[in-house]
This record gives structure tokens, sequence and C-alpha cells, in this order.
């Protein structure tokens, strides 16, 4: 059984490169349990916010801490726009490798109902390069699965694929990461629109942050939603402001 999923509590952050800061005093709660989608403009800070999350980059000042109070170590699972795969090693092994990594016997059953559930299951012993993009990203998110962390933080995770592989891996995404604490990067607001069960948005320098009503309904919402298309629009035209 998965771990509660926490919330995720940023006080006082303040990173800097350079002279400017890129935080400066961020307050922020991301919620447990539910899917936050992060948007803004190129260069605004999104990957380092995430990076500082995932405990990839510490705060210059502030901190970042789980809303139960217990440590955030060994809870994160990263997804990024690349998926990582080794190359030499075959689609089952890469599910598996954080086991290998950690010592532990690999569980062939769980890789298997994985690779099932993302409909690669007749890919189990093929190498990484003998399949597109979109299987690879697949493979990628059945990696992110199999280690079963209650947070997961997600940086463009579908940018690089095709329209309607794109909207595919959304509704997989959608559905297979319920329940837990996911933080995911988009250029895209039909994305946003489609899988944020809360929106923000990133703007200025240093950058502040500012929630967005989400659509109706349930994630992963329909691509034709009304509600869907009428954020969408309103959206676009806000980031272009
Ligand atoms: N390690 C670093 N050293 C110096 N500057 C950095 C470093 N990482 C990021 N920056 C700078 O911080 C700013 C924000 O970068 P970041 O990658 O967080 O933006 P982003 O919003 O994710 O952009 P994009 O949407 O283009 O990926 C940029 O100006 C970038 O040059």
């Amino acid at each position: 059984m998965m771990q509660a999923a926490p919330a995720l509590h940023l006080e006082g952050v303040g990173l800097d490169f350079g002279s400017a800061p890129l935080f400066h005093d961020l307050d922020l709660k991301i919620g447990g349990g539910i899917m936050t989608v992060l948007l803004g403009a190129s260069g605004v800070g999104k990957t380092s916010l995430l990076r500082m999350l995932g405990g990839l980059a510490a705060p210059d000042r502030g901190c970042i801490v789980a809303g139960d109070g217990l440590p955030l170590a060994g809870r994160i699972a990263w997804m990024g726009q690349q998926d990582l795969l080794l190359p030499w090693a075959s689609i089952a092994d890469n599910v598996m490798l954080g086991a290998r990594l950690r010592g532990e016997s690999p569980d062939r059953a769980r890789m298997g109902h994985l690779l099932d559930c993302v409909g690669l299951a007749a890919h189990a012993a093929a190498l990484p390069a003998t399949l597109s993009g979109g299987m690879r990203q697949r493979a990628a998110l059945a990696r992110v699965l199999y280690e079963d962390r209650p947070v997961i933080l997600m940086d463009e995770p579908f940018s690089a694929l095709d329209s309607v592989t794109r909207a595919r891996m959304q509704d997989l995404a959608g559905r297979m990461l319920a329940g837990r604490t996911v933080v995911l990067i988009t250029h895209d607001p039909l994305e946003a629109c489609r899988l944020a069960d809360s929106m923000l948005l990133m703007a200025g320098h240093p950058a502040t942050i500012s929630a967005i009503a989400v659509p109706d309904g349930q994630v992963p919402r329909a691509v034709d939603d009304p509600s869907v298309l009428a954020t969408q629009s309103a959206l676009l035209r806000r980031m272009l402001q």
C-alpha cells in the first residue's frame, strides 16, 4: 500500500542565481494527494522550484517541508522530459532499475502488472531504442509507478510527444497517479486544464505564484470538455499578457 501522500510547504524560500533573486521569501502550500500543475514563462524558475522540492537543489533561505512533518527524503520520484531509460537494458529491467540500484530483489510480478497497465506487456524484453517516443515515456511512467512514491515531480514529461500520443499519456498519467502528490510543469494550457486539481501560474523576478481556477470535473478531463476548452482559452490569454 502506498504511504499517505503529503502536502508540500515552502516557507520563506529564497533562491539566488547571480545578483538577482529568482525567489524571495516565497510561501506556498502544495496540496497532498492531488495533481498541481505549474505554468509560467520560460526562465521564470519552474524547474528550479521543482529541483528544490525534489531535494536536488537547496534553497538559499527558508525551507521546504512535508505537511505531515516527516522527512521528504525517500518519498519522491522524478519524471522528466527525457525518458532516461538505460539504452542497454530491457524495458523490464529499466522498470525495475530502482530495486537493482538499492540492492533489493526485483519484483517481476509488479513490473509485469505495471507494464500491462501502460500497454507495454508485449515489449518487456525490448530495448528502449526499438520503441517509439511515446512507448518509452510509458516505460518511464511504469518505472516511476514501480517506485511507488507518494510524491511525484514531473518536468514537462510529455512535451516531446506528438499531440495524439501526448493526449493518451495525459489520460494514463491522470488515472495512474491519482491519490499521489504530483507537481507537473507544463507549457501546454490544454494539458494543464486536463490534468490540474490545482493550477499555479508563476511570473515575475523574483517569481510570485498565483492560483488559477481549474475547470469543472475530475482529472483526467476530456480534451473536448467545454469547461476545459473555456479555461484553456482564458489561460492562454492570461499567459500572453
Ligand atoms: N544552476 C544554475 N546556475 C545559474 N543560473 C541558473 C541555474 N539554474 C537555473 N538558472 C537560471 O534561473 C532561471 C530560471 O531557470 P529555470 O530552469 O528554473 O526556468 P524555467 O521556468 O523552468 O524555464 P523553462 O520553461 O525554459 O524550462 C534562468 O534564468 C536560468 O538561467
